[in-house]
């Protein structure tokens, strides 16, 4: 039997929240194509020319804000997966069904650890089988397919290439939804309910959605099961995507514009949920809970909460299992 192994990936983070570490990781991303896909030639004048200069400085000061003693949020949430999630397969698979041991490594898009490191880890251990789950709930190209070319591109040189099996999204999967129904469950269990309930994803450009990627739907789907399951009536919630970057239409409402306009109408309490960051992040850490909050009650509402990432939950945990166990050859 095939020595298996997984590969836990997210989109990556800087090494440190100063301006030098965030401008060597925006430039790694900001080259991706599948990210920017203007005119190299136009786009490389501005983003040496401008982004890299401006945008540095600004990032690292919303970095610092949340950074823990261990490191970006981001990195150490996924060390704690990988690190439940191994435990959780040492137990229960024992019975040496998937072979002797099944090790799991993680490997970030953009930055460090990479794909190529982790790719190797695997590799050092004996793997000849790697599942690779890219920790997106909902594919898009910029995310799920950046992290296909990167995987791609490491074994482009090597004589031995593994045989690969990815997971594209599981914006739908029974387990996933019922772990975020269960997230708000628990929250409005300890801070009671609020007038809205609102899904805010991060967003991509609209042509993304124009040229056939199937993010925005994956996410109104999401949305939309997670609202069934909560029973919650159609004034009761939304959907919204923030994080916009340039100059082109991202895909719409935009966060923190209905955020403006609920204030201003009079909502005044509201509640919300990001699912489609597996793990809490400068974007939800920074940008939703604490700039959009701000927005929020700038704007005359009292009430705003943010609800925790599934980070190493149990329940998301055991959502990471099956989409593996789904996947291993016995
Ligand atoms: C969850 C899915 C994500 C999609 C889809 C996505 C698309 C996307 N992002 C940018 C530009 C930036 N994103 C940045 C941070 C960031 N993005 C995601 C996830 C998705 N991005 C995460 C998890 C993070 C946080 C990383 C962390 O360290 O905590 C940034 C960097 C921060 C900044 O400069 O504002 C940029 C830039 C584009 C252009 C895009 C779709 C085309
Ligand atoms: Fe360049
Ligand atoms: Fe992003």
């Amino acid at each position: 039997m095939k020595k298996q192994g997984v590969l836990l990936c997210n989109l990556g983070t800087p090494d440190e929240p100063t301006p030098e570490a965030v401008r060597r990781y925006l430039a790694e991303f900001l080259h991706d194509k599948r990210v920017v896909s203007i005119s190299r030639w136009i786009w490389c004048i501005i983003l040496h020319g401008i982004v890299l200069r401006v945008r540095p400085g600004k990032v690292a000061k919303a970095y610092k804000k949340i950074w823990l003693k261990e490191g970006s949020p981001l990195l150490v949430i996924t060390q704690k997966q990988r690190q439940k999630l191994q435990n959780e397969i040492n137990e229960r698979f024992v019975d040496q069904r998937y072979g002797k041991h099944v090790p799991v490594e993680i490997a970030m898009a953009y930055g460090n650890p990479s794909i190529s490191n982790g790719l190797q880890a695997l590799k050092n251990q004996g793997c000849e089988r790697i599942i690779v789950l890219p920790l997106y709930p909902q594919y898009s190209s910029a995310t799920t397919a950046s992290i296909f070319d990167r995987v791609a591109k490491h074994f482009k040189n090597e004589f031995y290439v593994p045989e690969i099996t990815y997971v594209g999204d599981y914006h739908d999967h029974p387990h996933y939804i019922h772990s975020l129904v269960r997230s708000v469950e628990r929250f409005r269990e300890q801070h009671g309910d609020s007038q809205k309930l609102l899904f805010s994803f991060h967003g991509v450009p609209e042509r993304f959605s124009k040229k056939g990627d199937p993010y925005e739907s994956q996410c109104r789907k999401t949305a939309d099961l997670v609202v069934k399951a909560l029973g919650l009536a159609e004034d009761e919630y939304a959907v919204s995507f923030q994080s916009r970057f340039g100059k082109e239409e991202w895909v719409k409402p935009y966060t923190d514009e209905l955020l403006t306009s609920w204030a201003k109408e009079g909502v005044e309490s509201v509640q919300v949920i990001s699912p489609a960051f597996s793990a809490d992040c400068l974007e939800t850490l920074e940008e939703l809970a604490i700039e959009n909050r701000d927005t929020f009650i700038e704007n005359g509402g009292s009430d705003y909460q943010y609800i925790p990432a599934l980070n190493d939950d149990r329940g998301h945990i055991e959502l990471m299992l099956q989409l593996i166990e789904q996947r291993l050859l016995t």
